[in-house]
């Protein structure tokens, strides 16, 4: 891996990008490696990521910066060959957090030669592009009213999520997969390639993301008394205790929400209104992704 490419979103996370990026040149070039750097702009980033990916006769593409710069820098890599790395800069590190890659950028920058190369599938949801989770209700929701204000913190969402629990609707969906069908009400639905949220709840335990297959989450409407131990099992790995919870597992799946045109989508923690069916695809190992090597896990 001689030339190495860093996409780097200049406003996420509190780090230094300058400092970062003298990092990142001292130790590449002092072990024998080419690093560059393509900065996002926020504005027509997926297709100048192509173009320049396409230019530049790299080994290996790093995405540094949050969730979205992830999803953004996976999406440009998914129809070549090249790995992806990832140096988490946001708030959640979803992706990297579920692979095991050390969360602060300077031990993940170990990376760049000390590595094995994952292959990963890949979701579509409604036409979107998704390594990590999606999903419709409560959570989604929530995402939503993050992006349109300023807070930011695991405090202010636990603040955010109470204000909205109050009022709270949960939708009826009717869910078709490849391998049965479900339909009734659920708090929220999560459409899960990986396992755990940025904030380290489990919504998907003992699942693969090279398995060809993704999950769809379920958690039914549920009395206040029972939020604790759901929320317990949720940090504990025991997302399939509870009688408010179910896992579809499949290869394709189509979401309704009866008598609704669209619905508000998360999609890798970014909120977006989808037009309803949503159908779900899995490309399977369609992502290949540096990850720290076995003995270093
Ligand atoms: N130069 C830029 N100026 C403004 N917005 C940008 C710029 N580059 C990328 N963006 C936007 O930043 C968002 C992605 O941010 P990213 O997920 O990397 O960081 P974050 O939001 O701080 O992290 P997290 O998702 O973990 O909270 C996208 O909406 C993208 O359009």
């Amino acid at each position: 891996m001689r030339r190495l490419l860093f996409v780097m979103n200049p406003i996420s996370g509190d780090i230094d990008k300058a400092e970062l990026t003298d990092l990142i040149q001292e130790v590449c070039t002092g072990r024998g490696h080419v690093a560059e750097l393509f900065n996002t702009t926020g504005e027509n980033d997926l297709e100048k990521l192509r173009e320049h990916i396409a230019r530049g006769d790299y080994d290996a593409v790093f995405a540094a910066g949050g969730d979205g710069t992830v999803n953004l820098v996976a999406q440009a890599m998914v129809a070549t060959e090249l790995p992806m790395g990832i140096l988490p800069l946001g708030s959640g590190n979803g992706l990297s957090k579920d692979l095991g890659i050390p969360q602060e950028p300077e031990q993940a920058l170990q990376l760049v030669w000390e590595h094995q190369i994952k292959p990963l599938d890949t979701l579509e949801v409604g036409g979107q592009f998704s390594t990590h989770l999606a999903d419709l209700g409560f959570n989604a929701l929530i995402v939503e009213r993050f992006s349109a204000g300023d807070t930011r913190g695991p405090g202010a969402y636990v603040r955010v999520a109470l204000q909205e629990y109050m009022g709270y609707e949960p939708a009826h969906y009717r869910i078709v997969t490849d391998q049965e069908t479900w339909e009734g009400k659920a708090f929220m639905l999560t459409i899960a390639n990986a396992r755990t949220f940025g904030s380290n709840v489990v919504i998907n335990p003992d699942s693969r993301m090279d398995d060809g297959r993704f999950e769809l989450c379920v958690i039914e409407p549920f009395p206040a008394t029972a939020a604790p131990g759901i929320l317990y099992r949720l940090y504990t790995n025991d997302f399939d205790d509870s009688e408010y919870t179910r896992r579809l597992r499949c290869r394709h799946a189509s979401i309704e929400v009866p008598g609704q045109a669209e619905a508000l989508v998360q999609v890798d923690g970014e909120p977006l209104q989808l037009p309803l069916p949503i159908r779900i695809e899995i490309k399977p190992r369609s992502l290949q992704v540096l990850v720290p090597p076995p003995a270093a896990e």
